[in-house]
């Protein structure tokens, strides 16, 4: 728990508002901590970013505080069943805290070690609602960038359960040295097209589609497509040639049409890729069942009727938009 000492460098404007308590995780950029609405008690997850990671020199440049927080913004306006919604912002000058919704049932990472893998009916539940939210994202004119189970987060223990994704859209201004961030880690989710343009920073919403493909490998399978343990082809060669399989002692359980979707979103040309309004479309996902399922999940109170589609607003183009463009410069 906080104690006094470090309660004490909380901005008054969050401190007045919540009371901050133990951590329940720590992502790329920063840790997470249970808060309580001061009155109401109701909790939330509290992420702290500290802004060092911006800054260039030890400054912070201005201009960036206020793109992110155009892009805090931007983010505080999304309304979406399976995307953790951001309650509150607190910016100070060294510190950013974005109060977020809280979910209790844990990372999907850490459920798809528990399990082994998904069940494909049950798996393919969860993957429609990420799906379903990711379009959703995008038709927004945010692209992830960052897609990975520790940011599909779960809302109940249930195997069946409501998905929530969390972590979009800041992860272009948290990584200023975005370059270096993406290559220090695991490339395990990483798309080709980002390995094979460094430095060129080009990039589309088809990189959210790729690494929701090896999410999908991984939960039907277990295992990851792309292996470091692999001797013969680094990762990054496996990745940009797209050297991976579906060997029977692992696969035999799972249709061909789950096998044909994971293979549409893996391919590494992404003008060949398979889009997220094909991937709705889909056979693979054409199964009223777990759509029936899936709605009564996402929509509760109206027995899983999806309330009327309201015309969105389309944010001014931006970066991770159909046309490659080119990366902030970090
Ligand atoms: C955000 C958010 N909402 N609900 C939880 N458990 C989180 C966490 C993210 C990262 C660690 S915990």
């Amino acid at each position: 728990d906080l104690n006094a000492s470090e309660d004490s460098h909380l901005p008054k404007e969050l401190v007045e508002k919540y009371t901050l308590t133990r951590v329940l995780g720590r992502g790329a950029c920063g840790e997470v901590r249970l808060a309580f609405a001061k009155g109401s008690c109701e909790k939330f997850a509290c992420k702290i970013i500290s802004k060092k990671k911006f800054s260039v020199g030890g400054k912070t440049p201005v201009n960036l505080t206020s793109q992110v927080m155009g892009e805090v913004n931007i983010l505080k306006a999304l309304k979406h069943p399976c995307i953790i919604r951001i309650e509150d912002v607190v910016d100070t000058p060294e510190m950013l805290y974005i109060v977020l919704e809280l979910v209790e049932g844990g990372e999907l990472f850490d459920k798809v070690v528990a399990i082994d893998k998904y069940d494909e009916a049950t798996g393919k539940l969860l993957f429609f609602q990420m799906a379903t939210a990711i379009k959703y994202l995008h038709d927004q004119g945010i692209t992830h960038r960052d897609l990975k189970p520790e940011n599909i987060l779960l809302a109940t223990d249930d195997l069946e359960t409501l998905i929530k994704v969390t972590d979009f859209g800041l992860s272009k201004f948290v990584d200023a040295g975005s370059m270096m961030k993406t290559f220090c880690g695991t490339p395990t989710y990483l798309a080709p097209e980002i390995l094979l343009t460094a430095g060129s920073g080009t990039y589309t919403k088809a990189i959210d589609c790729w690494s929701l493909g090896v999410i999908l490998f991984i939960m039907l399978s277990g295992y990851p497509p792309f292996s470091d343990e692999r001797k013969d082809m680094d990762l990054p060669k496996q990745i940009m040639g797209g050297h991976f399989s579906f060997p029977k002692q692992y696969w035999s359980e799972v249709s061909d049409t789950a096998v044909d979707l994971i293979k549409q979103m893996m391919i590494v040309d992404p003008k060949k890729r398979i889009t997220f309004a094909d991937v709705l479309n889909h056979p693979w996902l054409k199964d009223d069942g777990m759509r029936t399922k899936a709605m009564a999940l996402m929509y509760p109170d109206t027995d899983g009727m999806a309330p009327p589609k309201l015309p969105v607003a389309k944010r001014k183009a931006t970066e991770g938009d159909e046309e490659p463009t080119r990366k902030r410069k970090s």
